[in-house]
C-alpha cells in the first residue's frame, strides 16, 4: 500500500475523475489508515510503499504490478501521468529480495487488469481501456500461467478489478454488463457458480474489493451488494474510501498483493 499523501484529482484520465473536484487529503490519508488498519486486524503483513511528491495516483498501488509464485510483471502504464509510479515499485520488488522482477515491453496497468486464482492456477486480464493484449500474452509467457483474456466494454469499469474480483481460490465474481458478450460467455462457462454483481453495485465500487476467501474487504457504499456476499457464505467488512473514489479507485486499487514464491 501506498498512503495518499499526495492523492489530488490533478487530471483526468478516467470518467470518473473531475479535475475542478476539491479533495480532502487528509481524511483520503484517514480513510486510507482505517483499511490499512482492517488488513492488519485481519492478521494480513501490510509493506508501506512511501508515495512520491507528483505522483497524485500512487495510492492505487494495485496498479504498479502484478505477482504470481515469486515472480513480478512490471507495469507499463498507458498515461504519461503515472508511469513513473512503475518505477517506484519496480525498486520494491528488486531491493526486498526474494523477487524476480521482469520489465515488461507491452502496457499493462498490473492488477488493474490481472487477476490471479490459486486454486485454479489461472490468470484472468482485462483489455479495452488499458492493458493491451499483447500485454496478456507477455504475461502468460513471464508467468507461465493461463491467461484468460476478456474484454472490457463500458468505460467507467476501465479496469478489470472494478468489475470483477477474485473472492476465494477458485471463485470470482463480477458484473456481466462491463464485458463484451463472448467474454461473458467465457466468465459463465469457466465460472458457473460466481457471484454475480448488477450495475448498481458495480457502480458503488463494490467489486473493487480485497478478500481473503472469507473476510471481503468491500466499498461501504455497495450495501446491496455486501448483502449478495453474505448470502454467498462471506464476511463482508466495509470500508469507506468515499475520497479516494474521486481518482477512480476504491478497496482492491489500493492494496497490491505480494504473492511470494
Ligand atoms: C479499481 N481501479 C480502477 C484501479 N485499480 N485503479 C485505480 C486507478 C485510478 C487512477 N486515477 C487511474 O485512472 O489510473
Amino acid at each position: 500500500m501506498s498512503p495518499p499523501e499526495h492523492f489530488l484529482v490533478a487530471y483526468e484520465i478516467n470518467p470518473w475523475m473531475r479535475a475542478d473536484q476539491p479533495v480532502d487529503r487528509d481524511r483520503a490519508v484517514r480513510q486510507w489508515d482505517a483499511l490499512r488498519t482492517a488488513l492488519l486486524d485481519l492478521g494480513h503483513h501490510v509493506h508501506v510503499l512511501p508515495s512520491v511528491a507528483g505522483l497524485p495516483d500512487m495510492v492505487f498501488a494495485a496498479n504498479g504490478a502484478f505477482s504470481v509464485d515469486g515472480i513480478v510483471y512490471g507495469a507499463r502504464f498507458k498515461y504519461a501521468e503515472r508511469s513513473a509510479e512503475a518505477d517506484a515499485h519496480r525498486a520494491f520488488y528488486e531491493s526486498a529480495g526474494g523477487w524476480k522482477f521482469v520489465p515488461p515491453t507491452q502496457i499493462n496497468e498490473g492488477e488493474g487488469d490481472f487477476a490471479y486464482l490459486p486454486g485454479r492456477g489461472l490468470i484472468l486480464a482485462g483489455h479495452g481501456f488499458r492493458t493491451e493484449t499483447a500485454a496478456h500474452a507477455e504475461a502468460q509467457e513471464v508467468l507461465g500461467r493461463p491467461v484468460v483474456s476478456l474484454r472490457l466494454v463500458d468505460e467507467r469499469f476501465y479496469h478489470l478489478d472494478t468489475a470483477l474480483a477474485v473472492l476465494d481460490d477458485q471463485r470470482i465474481t463480477y458484473y456481466p454488463g462491463a464485458f463484451s458478450a463472448s467474454s461473458q460467455r467465457v466468465l459463465a462457462q469457466l465460472f458457473p457458480d460466481s457471484v454475480l454483481a448488477d450495475e448498481a453495485d458495480a457502480l458503488a465500487f463494490g467489486l473493487n474489493l480485497v478478500s481473503d476467501g472469507h473476510n471481503v474487504l468491500v466499498n461501504t457504499e455497495a450495501t446491496a451488494y455486501a448483502d449478495k456476499l453474505t448470502a454467498a457464505g462471506y464476511h463482508p467488512v466495509p470500508v469507506d474510501l468515499s475520497e479516494l473514489k474521486k481518482g477512480g479507485g476504491s478497496v482492491k486499487c489500493c492494496v497490491a498483493e505480494l504473492r511470494a514464491a
